[in-house]
């Protein structure tokens, strides 16, 4: 007799079975076709699917001196409610994590009040000596700036002294000197230049929200398997005519014509994360020009609604927003296979809902989908055997706990 069973539709080897998933001590001791008996059971009837539980690699929590953006318990909170199970925390935050005693101030922090699990970001830029005296789970660099303004004066220095995997803000910043607007050469050029370096050096690099048709074709020209990339909701779903329309649209890199997204769908088999880079700030800094869009309450949402549109598929959720970056960054415990970790994400394709930022968590209230019927929702969040997230309502502790990174399989 197990602890709890869930019992309904999951996404098991590329297709979806009826079944029953035993859990016991928040680890996955059982998945079957057939029923099996738990003290708890809990019953999907309907269209819910269960996926194994979906991260996002990209997320701007703030906190420490920026508490009124966001903190780690608003912005986890917010991942929940989203359907994420795990968060990689970036650290441009201010103060940024870019010493050893931050670095562990950061740590306690998200121990004590993240609601997801999380993986902690170090930011690399000129700190080589600090970053050797730190294991963090990712190592970021600015190759231009963006929030927060610090940015990497050599590139190639800091991706080689990264003692783990290097996620990258792709945008050269004479490029962005010259022209402030951020054109898609901006990226271009700098996506070439870290492609150029991690032909070099041979070491696992991500690149941050890829935005343009020529970034991507650099990226899958190159085909390197220890090169991953991002693709943002935003950059899927708007364009810079939408940016026109709402300045509060601001964000690094700028949203682009509808033919650079046109690209981005066009290539979206070859895409292999898909990461909100939720980026929280208050109405009166986006008033004030501060770059960065919210996102981790709509984008699971915006990607089931994509669904009903036959645009992708749910196994394109579960490929790009867990199994690649299970895979790439070497994540422990999160396979959806006995003896792994029973988190999971519940979701409704068929629901339908109203976008209203008066009811997300985040301390950004606001969103471009403000109002939009979105068809697709997820009703429940699982994190080790617990429900923390159902129908809305945040039920569980802040009992997130740090991903076991370990640097992927490439
Ligand atoms: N994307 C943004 O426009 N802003 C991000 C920083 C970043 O990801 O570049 C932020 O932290 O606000
Ligand atoms: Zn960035
Ligand atoms: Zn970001």
């Amino acid at each position: 007799m197990h602890e709890l069973v869930l019992s309904g539709k999951f996404v098991l080897n590329g297709e979806i079975v009826r079944g029953s998933i035993g859990i016991d001590n928040g680890i996955i001791t059982d998945i079957s076709k057939r029923d099996i008996k738990g003290e708890e059971t809990i019953v999907f009837r309907n269209n819910e699917v269960i996926l194994p539980g979906l991260i996002d690699t990209h997320v701007h929590l703030r906190d420490f001196e920026q508490k009124e953006k966001e903190t780690v318990e608003s912005g986890t909170k917010a991942a929940v409610h989203g359907g994420i199970t795990a968060v990689f925390d970036m650290p441009n935050t201010k103060p940024p994590i870019m010493d050893i005693k931050t670095f562990k101030e950061r740590l306690n922090i998200l121990e004590k009040h993240a609601y997801t699990d999380y993986a902690a970001g170090f930011l690399l830029a000129g700190n080589c000596g600090e970053a050797s005296g730190v294991r963090a789970d990712f190592y970021k660099i600015f190759m231009g700036t963006s929030t927060g303004g610090i940015f990497s004066e050599d590139f190639e220095i800091d991706y080689s002294c990264a003692p783990g995997i290097a996620s990258v803000h792709a945008e050269d910043p004479e490029a962005i000197n010259k022209n402030p607007d951020r054109p898609p050469e901006a990226e271009i050029r700098a996506i070439n230049k870290a492609l150029n370096a991690a032909e070099k050096l041979g070491k696992p690099l991500n690149i941050c929200h890829v935005s343009t048709a020529g970034g991507i074709e650099a990226i899958l020209k190159k085909n390197f398997p220890w090169v991953s990339f991002e693709v943002t909701p935003h950059h899927l779903f708007l364009t810079k005519m939408d940016f026109e329309e709402n300045p509060l649209l601001k964000v690094y890199p700028p949203l682009r014509s509808e033919e650079h997204r046109k690209a981005l769908w066009q290539s979206l088999s070859k895409i292999p994360i898909i990461a909100s880079d939720h980026a929280p700030h208050t109405i009166e800094d986006k008033k004030a020009g501060a770059a960065g869009i919210p996102g981790l309450e709509t984008e699971v949402a915006l990607l089931l609604d994509a669904t009903n549109r036959g645009l992708m598929t749910i196994f394109d959720i579960v490929e790009k927003m867990h199994d690649n970056p299970v895979r790439f960054f070497g994540i422990k415990g999160r396979d959806f296979s006995p003896g792994n970790e029973a988190t999971f994400t519940i979701a409704d394709p068929r629901r339908e809902w109203t976008v209203k930022p008066e009811e997300f968590y985040t301390k950004a209230k606001w969103s471009p989908w403000e109002g939009k019927k979105l068809k697709g929702k997820v009703v429940m969040t699982v994190l080790k055997g617990r429900v923390v997230m159902e129908d809305d309502e945040i039920i569980g502790k802040p009992e997130g706990v740090r991903l076991d990174v370990q640097g992927g399989k490439y």
